[in-house]
């Protein structure tokens, strides 16, 4: 008992020291007060916790930078971030000084409550070295050739859930956009035939599988365990952990099952289509590979992948839906340029250059990643201000989208503001899919998904939104419409 005593108190003692001389670390750099005791050693999850229903985390980061200038910290429990939406410091962390991600960070996606999830998988891996080289090798699978052979896919699960839509609106259904964008994405990225994705052949869009809850459970749990310092130390926090985990080893013990069964028809000479996992064994085919590591990339692909572009095509109803004059220009270039086309190629998809700058538009106000993370890993300093060598920098597409210096009018929906003869976006403050060389390696499959989904919907219906829902943002990791676009 009395070791019990003495190791609580050590370990009380120690965190207290940490976090003192953390503090004082950071003290010359503007940022938000913490409140008492409780403040000193939780930061600003506080703020976090307290925040009311209709904002997120990134709101308070933007009134936080709005009260105290370009460069802040805040402190979340025992750890300092820098953040910055100074367009010149975003360019120089990401493409001049090409900072590493931040281990603080990805290490919870990678390895969350010391359990492999996306291990060293493409998004999460700090290894630059290991990461450059399976990037070339995955980059072609994403280059415009091989993303005019994923249009054929984009257009089949599109017209399948357009299918869906048109009977629950013959039965007068209400709909919730959010999850059947939710169940496309799925299909699309586990789709047969396709150079990419892992040709699964499952229905999400018309049959219930377990995949669809493991995503979402999944990009929830990280969340959790970022802004939860009390999860390991209550009794729910446990149970949660335990379901948490096991919903991450069903994800693993998934993407293991694929890539055996694809290991044995390669071995039998039985033909294998030149998707995902046919990729990433013929790129370890010279090397010893471990069979984990290959299961990181099949589950990164999947975290990055599908959630994402539904939160896109769900944010675009929702505000496309309140704008009537929008959705009208909207529909009469539809009419105009591709009329009532059911088979979509690139060329049509060109046409539409409104729809794409609604789609923009879409990604500067919902900008899907809520955060960036780089470690600072020399001597820097900012607008006066030294960082410390090991600094945690954030910034934040979604904060520096929705700040009034940057977009007048941020919290209205004007996709104008990206027609090119209109193009006064400055460089760096628009950036949903990072920059640099660890930039969004699907941002195009993304937008071209997104594109012909939107398309496909708005020659099909005419639809009203649920007045009664709520039109505000939630995060879940990623940022989505709060009310699931009714
Ligand atoms: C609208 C949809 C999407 C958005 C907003 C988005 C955004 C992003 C962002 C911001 C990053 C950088 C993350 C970081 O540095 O922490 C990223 C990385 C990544 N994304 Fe996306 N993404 C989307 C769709 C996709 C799709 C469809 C795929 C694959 C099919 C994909 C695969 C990846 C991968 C593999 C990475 C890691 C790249 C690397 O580090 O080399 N994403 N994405």
């Amino acid at each position: 008992m009395s070791i019990l005593i003495g190791s609580s108190f050590a370990f009380f003692g120690y965190k207290t020291l940490k976090i003192y001389l953390l503090r004082r670390k950071y003290k010359h750099i503007p940022g938000p007060k913490t409140k008492g005791i409780l403040g000193f050693y939780l930061g600003n999850v506080l703020d976090i916790k307290n925040l009311p229903k209709n904002k997120i985390f990134p709101d308070l980061v933007a009134d936080w930078v709005s009260q105290y200038g370009h460069v802040i910290k805040f402190q979340l429990s025992d750890r300092m971030v820098v953040f910055t939406i100074n367009p010149e410091i975003i360019k120089d962390i990401f493409i001049t000084y090409n900072f590493p991600k931040h281990h603080h960070v990805y290490s919870i996606f990678g390895f969350p409550l010391g359990f492999r999830f996306l291990g060293n998988g493409l998004v999460t891996d700090l290894d630059n070295q290991r990461w450059r080289h399976r990037r070339n090798l995955f980059n072609p699978s994403f280059h415009k050739q091989a993303l005019m052979t994923f249009l054929e896919e984009f257009n089949i699960k599109s017209d399948a859930l357009m299918a869906k839509l048109r009977s629950m609106a013959d039965k007068n259904q209400e709909v919730l956009i959010l999850d059947e964008a939710n169940n496309m994405t799925m299909d699309v990225i586990a789709s047969v035939g396709l150079q990419v994705g892992f040709s699964m052949d499952i229905d999400s869009i018309n049959q219930d599988n377990n995949l669809k809850g493991y995503v979402s459970k999944s990009l929830e749990g990280f969340n959790k365990i970022l802004l939860d310092p009390f999860l390991k130390f209550s009794i729910s926090g446990w149970s949660y952990i335990k379901t948490y985990k096991h919903i991450l080893k069903n994800l693993r013990d998934l993407g293991r099952y694929q890539i055996l069964k694809r290991i044995e028809s390669i071995k039998d000479g039985s033909y294998v289509s030149d998707d995902l996992i046919t990729i990433m064994l013929k790129n370890n085919q010279n090397e010893e590979f471990e069979i984990e590591d290959l299961i990181d990339d099949f589950v990164s692909f999947f975290i990055a992948g599908q959630e994402t572009t539904a939160n896109v095509i769900a944010a675009a109803i929702l505000e496309v839906g309140q704008k009537p004059l929008i959705l009208k220009k909207i529909i009469e270039e539809i009419k105009n340029e591709i009329g009532f086309k059911t088979d979509l190629k690139f060329e049509d998809l060109t046409k539409l250059k409104y729809l794409n700058c609604v789609i923009k538009e879409t990604l500067r106000k919902w900008s899907i990643v809520p955060f960036l993370s780089r470690k600072v890993d020399m001597p820097l300093k900012l607008l006066g201000f030294d960082i410390p060598v090991g600094s945690n920098i954030q910034t934040s597409s979604y904060v520096s989208g929705n700040c009034e210096e940057f977009f007048p009018n941020p919290t209205h929906f004007i996709p104008e503001r990206f027609l090119c003869e209109k193009d006064e976006i400055k460089n760096y403050t628009y950036f949903p899919f990072s920059l640099g060389p660890r930039n969004c390696i699907g941002q195009n499959f993304a937008q071209i998904e997104a594109k012909v989904c939107l398309t496909k919907f708005f020659q099909n219906f005419d639809f009203e939104l649920d007045p009664k829902q709520i039109f505000y943002p939630a995060q879940h990791t990623t940022i989505s419409p709060a009310g699931r676009t009714k």
